[in-house]
């Protein structure tokens, strides 16, 4: 009889199952070993079970928990080091460590965190290497993305969708209605990313409601794109086997989620190239029509593919993300006590002066506004819209990284919810929002700026700032100056696999009376 006979018939089943749940508990107990006595990480302080574990940060991102959790580890663990909050990734609290991590060319590597394919295909935002994201980004800078240029180009369109926005809550104030505050904004914000980048805005404003659920996909899209990216094993393991990793990943087919908006952007492009083969393309380009000129310095365009995936990059990167920085200030601007009645007459006195034009200018705001321009800044740094684990490959040889030497291949990053509420930057006041703060002196000021992480920085800072920034100065100090806010509901700030939205912060737009009626 060979030894599996044999086997077969000592082995009771229920022997063959205690034998089994022993293999995995040993296996999990020498992990556990592992990683809390013999990893490279080891020494640095972070919750065993967390730092044994991806699966458990990939449960807390599904859970919405991440920056309280965060802000759990910095309490207990302090800012003086790095807190390690995964098997392989190192969390930097202090605000100077961000420099050291993202101005260094060399650490410009992103992590396989950004690399699952949640997003679809890779784009410039997913691109892992350094010199083959330097080498995209400088085809994609075609596009006018800095602030003049938006000026020159953009704003009159701006103008138009803000003058559509404030019609149409004139129509909610008339009615009495209530509203979702957070969802009105960020249907504005769809609307000016869908506008540069097709030409055309999708209508949320126009229809008042979610057109082609653009936000409503890319909000469900969040989880798995958090979770995949947090869990190291799925990442690595499942999501590149041939048929089962297929399964998880969005595509074009889908009709919800990220593979919706994949799809929707492959719609924009086949179609749009379908115009230019008939009838040539003579209007003012569009955003979507610089990413299909874009060329590499040899010469050479972006593949379909690129094209494809930089086209819902579009889409995924400026909506909802600017949607939630209008929110949040709005609500912050709104509850805290005595921020409105200062905001208004900030607005009022440049009114009365004639620096105001109707909507108004992103300069005017700049110029003309000092307080106002303070809360969006104030707003952005305490609920930053994406306040992802923006990890970076620590380089060959390790780094020294705001005086501690880190092991290389170490994922690291910064994490701008816990980041911009540190207590030694900020005083004992970090969590309040108190725009002021941007008001005390220009050196004070440029030294809060040096460190702001909302958008990013270094090589790989957000693209699509000033976009956002425009949308921030022209909408807002319009509401503000020209309706109260009866808020009925604060809401919630959500962070979803990184990226944030706000839900039901509910009110009413109350419309101002001037002298000569409605303002
Ligand atoms: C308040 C609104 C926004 C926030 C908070 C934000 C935040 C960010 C952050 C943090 C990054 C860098 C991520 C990293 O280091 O991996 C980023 C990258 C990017 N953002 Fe934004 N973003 C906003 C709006 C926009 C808009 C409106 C657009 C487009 C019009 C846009 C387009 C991009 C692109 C293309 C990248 C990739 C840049 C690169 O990797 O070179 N973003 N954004």
């Amino acid at each position: 009889m060979g030894v599996l006979g044999v086997l077969s018939l000592s082995i009771t089943p229920y022997a063959f199952v205690l034998a089994v749940f022993g293999s995995v508990f040993a296996a999990l107990i020498l992990r556990i070993v592992y990683c809390q006595f013999f990893h490279p990480l080891a020494k640095f302080p972070g919750p065993w079970w967390a730092t044994s574990f991806s699966l458990v940060g990939a449960i807390i991102s599904v859970k919405y928990k991440e920056p309280q959790f965060l802000t759990y580890l910095v309490r207990k663990y302090g800012t003086d080091q790095p807190i390690r909050i995964s098997p392989t990734m190192l969390v930097f609290p202090r605000p100077a460590a961000a420099r050291d991590i993202y101005w260094d060319p060399k650490c410009n590597v992103k992590s396989g965190l950004y690399g699952t394919g949640a997003l679809g295909p890779p784009s410039l935002f997913s691109t892992l290497d350094g010199e083959q994201h330097r080498q995209l980004r400088k085809a994609l800078s075609n596009a006018p993305w800095t602030i003049g240029q938006l000026k020159n180009r953009w704003e009159q369109r701006f103008d138009e969708q803000v003058t559509l926005f404030v019609g149409k809550m004139r129509e909610h104030a008339t009615a009495g209605r209530v509203v979702c505050l957070s969802d009105k904004v960020a249907e504005f914000a769809a609307d000016i990313m869908s506008m540069i980048s097709f030409t055309n805005a999708f209508g949320c404003v126009k229809n008042q409601r979610d057109e082609k659920h653009i936000l409503t996909n890319w909000r469900i899209g969040l989880d798995f794109f958090g979770f995949v990216g947090r869990f190291r094993f799925f990442r690595e393991k499942i999501i590149p086997m041939p048929y089962v990793g297929r399964y998880f990943l969005p595509s074009v087919d889908n009709e919800v989620g990220m593979g919706w908006l994949m799809c929707e952007a492959d719609r924009q492009v086949s179609a749009r190239e379908k115009l230019v083969a008939e009838k040539g393309f003579d209007d003012a380009p569009d955003f979507m029509q610089h990413c299909l000129e874009a060329r590499y310095s040899d010469g050479s365009p972006l593949t379909p593919v690129q094209k494809r995936s930089h086209v819902t990059l579009l889409i995924q990167a400026g909506a909802d993300t600017t949607g939630t920085a209008l929110g949040s200030i709005l609500r912050f601007i709104t509850t805290t006590p005595g921020v409105f009645a200062r905001a208004r007459a900030e607005i009022e006195e440049a009114d009365r002066a004639g620096h105001l034009s109707t909507p108004i200018l992103y300069e005017e705001t700049r110029r003309h506004l000092p307080y106002f321009v303070a809360c969006i800044k104030e707003g952005v740094r305490l609920n930053p819209p994406a306040t992802n684990l923006f990890a970076r490959i620590a380089p060959k040889g390790g780094k020294v990284i705001d005086g501690h030497f880190i092991p290389e291949g170490t994922e690291i990053t910064a994490y701008a919810y816990v980041m911009q509420r540190d207590n030694e930057l900020y005083g004992e006041d970090a969590n309040e929002f108190r725009p002021e703060r941007w008001l005390e002196s220009e050196k004070r000021t440029n030294e809060l700026e040096a460190v702001q992480f909302s958008f990013g920085m270094g090589p790989r800072v957000c693209f699509g700032k000033d976009v956002a920034y425009m949308e921030m100065f022209k909408l807002l100090p319009e509401i503000v100056r020209r309706f109260d806010v009866e808020v009925l509901q604060k809401g919630e700030y959500v962070v979803a696999g990184g990226v944030a939205y706000n839900q039901n912060f509910l009110g009413r737009f109350v419309e101002r009376m001037g002298e000569k009626g409605k303002l």
